[in-house]
Parts: C-alpha cells; structure tokens; sequence
C-alpha cells in the first residue's frame, strides 16, 4: 500500500478530494461513463462536501455506495442518507445515483434487482473505501457469516451481510469488484485506525478483510 500522511484531517479531505475529481476526470477521457465508489460511515462527510463542489462533467458519472446498512433511507444511520445530503448536491446533483438500498424487511429480497442497476455500471473507475478499527472495510466484516464467500475470487457482484460487529444487517460489494477498481483510495483518521491498518497489511483477509483491498491502494491518514 502507498501510505499518504496529513497534518490536519481537514487538509486531507480537500486534498482527497482534488486526487479523486483529477482520476474522474482522466478516466472521462477514456469512457462515456465512469462509475466512483464511497463508503459511508462517520470519516468521509468533509471529503463530499468538497467533491460535491468540483468543477467536472458530472452528468456522465454513476456514484454509488460501496455498502449499506439496512435500514431505511430516512434512519440516521443510513449511507444513503449521508450520500444524498453529503456528495448529491451542488454540481454533483447532476450524476447518475445507483442506488444500495430497496424497501424490504431484508437485504435477500431486492438483491437481484439492486444488483442489475449496478452490473452495466462496472468496473469501478474510481474508488473510495473506510476502514473500522476492527479493519471491515465495506461491509466485509470480520467473523461476517458470509466472510469467505465476500473474499473469493470468483465472488458475485454484491452479497447481503451480517457479523457480530454490525448493528444491522449489510449489504456489500465483494472484495473481487472492489479490488477490480482502477483507482482504489482508503480514508482513515485517528492513532488507532492507522496501528489497525498497519497490522492488517501483514494479516490475512480472512481476519483483517481490509487486506483484501491494500494491494495498489492508496491510503490517507491524518490523526
Ligand atoms: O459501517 C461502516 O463502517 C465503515 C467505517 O466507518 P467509519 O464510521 O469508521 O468511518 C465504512 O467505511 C462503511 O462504509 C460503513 O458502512
């Protein structure tokens, strides 16, 4: 992994912010359509409202979640929520929304249909992850009762999730189509989440799922 360190979180977001615009912009020149990856969760708020504001052609971007929680879209723990009030606005109101998220009681009912709105979309030319300290990274949890079907190669595009660690049940792109992007970014804050992704660099996926996804990636630290 390329470890990137910050003096200052708010210096991070904005300059995570014009690293992620300049690799949408390049792959613009490339394709008729890119496709950016974010996670949810409490780190990348500051890191939309500045995305949200860059000057690029928005109108030819899809933005999706890399993972959900499943909750409904009003709750406040809601990814899509973040989403919608965090990146979705300004000139980024113009980009195409894929969405993680469909009423029903559980993740299992609506995947097919979530996972048909995003399939035409790939490969992900740009992407966005968190990282809990217990080193998830998505929803890909440690202990997840469907860890190593989220880790294998030949994984499909999506998979519902749960683990001790989660609140609520999940649903997560695969470490295969996560892995896949062009351009993989990791935003983390704070002593403890930089010694957790230390440790998983010499971990396996299986306990640290984080792992996965460092090969090639880029990781933005500030404390
Ligand atoms: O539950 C989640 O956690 C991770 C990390 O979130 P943070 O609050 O520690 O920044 C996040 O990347 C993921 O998208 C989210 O669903």
């Amino acid at each position: 992994m390329n470890f990137k360190k910050y003096s200052d979180d708010e210096m991070m977001m904005i300059d995570l912010a014009q690293n992620l615009a300049g690799e949408l912009r390049q792959a613009l020149k490339q394709r008729e359509r890119v496709l950016l990856v974010v996670p949810g969760g409490t780190t990348p708020g500051p890191v939309f409202d500045a995305l949200s504001s860059v000057d690029l052609d928005w109108g030819r971007v899809d933005v999706m979640l890399s993972d959900e929680r499943w909750v409904p879209e009003v709750h406040l723990r809601s990814n899509t929520r973040l989403l919608r009030e965090r990146l979705l606005v300004g000139r980024a109101a113009a980009a195409r929304y894929i969405p993680l998220y469909a009423r029903a009681d559980t993740p299992e009912e609506v995947l097919p249909q979530i996972e048909a709105g995003i399939a035409p979309a790939l490969p992900i030319s740009v992407l966005l992850l968190g990282m809990g300290a217990d080193m998830h990274t998505a929803s890909i949890f440690p202990e997840a009762d469907l860890l190593e079907e989220a880790l294998r190669s030949d994984a499909p595009i999506l998979l519902p999730m749960r683990a001790p660690g989660a609140m609520e049940p999940r649903i997560t792109l695969s470490a295969r189509v996560l892995s896949e992007a062009m351009n993989i970014h990791i935003v983390i804050t704070g002593s403890q989440k930089r010694a957790a992704i230390e440790r998983a660099a010499k971990m396996r996926p299986q306990d640290a799922p984080v792992a996965a996804i460092l090969d090639g990636a880029t990781v933005h630290w500030a404390p």
